[in-house]
């Protein structure tokens, strides 16, 4: 990343930015280190998961009210230190309303599970950081149907319909409704991102608004090579796919995303730190 940097002082995205693609993604490869990786797994707490049908799941500081609104409080060191700093040298979240990230979804996902093509809405500034760890997976991005209802946590998920609390557990415990029959997105240019374990996906504006974001519930990702993959040239090891044949065999992925909350209420702060404080 350091000798990247140094390529483009102005806007130290730029590099990063990921081609062929709705404006804009970025990845960035080895945003952490091994060491880093293996401390923040190792400190992700065993009680908070919320197991659901193809992922578990758990939201930092805290899942957010019914009316999308977070409760203040910090983010837990471990998911705050050193990923947040970097991002500030990379000015992520310079626009948005709190310059900072302020709410970490975590997921887990076992070799075979995914999660269902959706968007992430608008509890968030159109900005999320998506730190992967342990190990690869492919995201795959593609348009919303045109004329459509929104759906903010929508899709298919595998063979398997959306159920009510699948959908609140991603964005908000208050989530839109869903259509009583589901429909798959009518897949216009479906296009894949391969996330490498310690990197870095960045997606913002547009490809925050106007595309769904899925992974597949599969053992493999195959068929991996620069024409299938939109990041292929950015990727930290494209030679490990390369030598297996274009396969990547799934392992256990943490992927931590990194948001901020637009409504934040300090409300909490009356409830649980005492009296007087404002
Ligand atoms: O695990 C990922 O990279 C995607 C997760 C996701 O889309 C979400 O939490 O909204
Ligand atoms: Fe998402």
């Amino acid at each position: 990343m350091e000798e990247r940097d140094q390529a483009d002082t102005a806007d130290p995205l730029q590099q990063f930015r990921i081609p062929h693609l709705p404006s804009n993604f970025y990845y960035i490869p080895n945003f952490v280190t091994a060491e880093e990786e293996a401390s923040i797994l190792q400190k992700i707490p065993s009680r908070r998961w919320v197991t659901l049908s193809h992922r578990r799941l758990q939201a930092h500081p805290s899942t957010l009210t019914k009316n999308n609104t977070l409760l203040a409080a910090p983010l837990p060191t471990y998911l705050a230190n050193p990923v947040v700093d970097r991002f500030k040298t990379l000015g992520i979240f310079l626009d948005t309303p709190h310059q900072e990230p302020n709410h970490v979804l975590i997921n887990e996902y076992r070799a075979g599970e995914g999660i269902m093509p959706h968007e992430d809405g608008s509890a968030y500034a159109r900005v999320v950081a998506t730190v992967s760890l342990g190990a690869s997976v492919c995201l795959e991005v593609c348009e919303k149907v045109d004329g459509g209802e929104e759906r903010e946590v929508g899709g298919m998920d595998g063979d398997e319909a959306p159920r009510a609390d699948q959908s609140t557990e991603v964005l908000s415990s208050n989530p839109p409704p869903l259509s009583p029959v589901p429909q798959p997105p009518k897949h216009a240019l479906p296009t894949r991102i391969l996330q490498e374990p310690r990197s870095l996906l960045i997606t913002m504006g547009p490809a925050y608004t106007e595309l769904l974001h899925g992974i597949a519930p599969v053992a493999v990702d195959e068929n991996l090579n620069q024409d299938t993959v939109a990041n292929w040239a950015l990727l930290g090891e494209a030679g490990g796919f390369e030598k297996n044949g274009g396969r990547n065999v799934r392992g256990t992925r943490v992927s931590l995303t990194y948001r901020d909350v637009l409504r934040v209420s300090k409300a909490a702060g009356k409830v649980f730190g005492g009296l007087g404080r404002r």
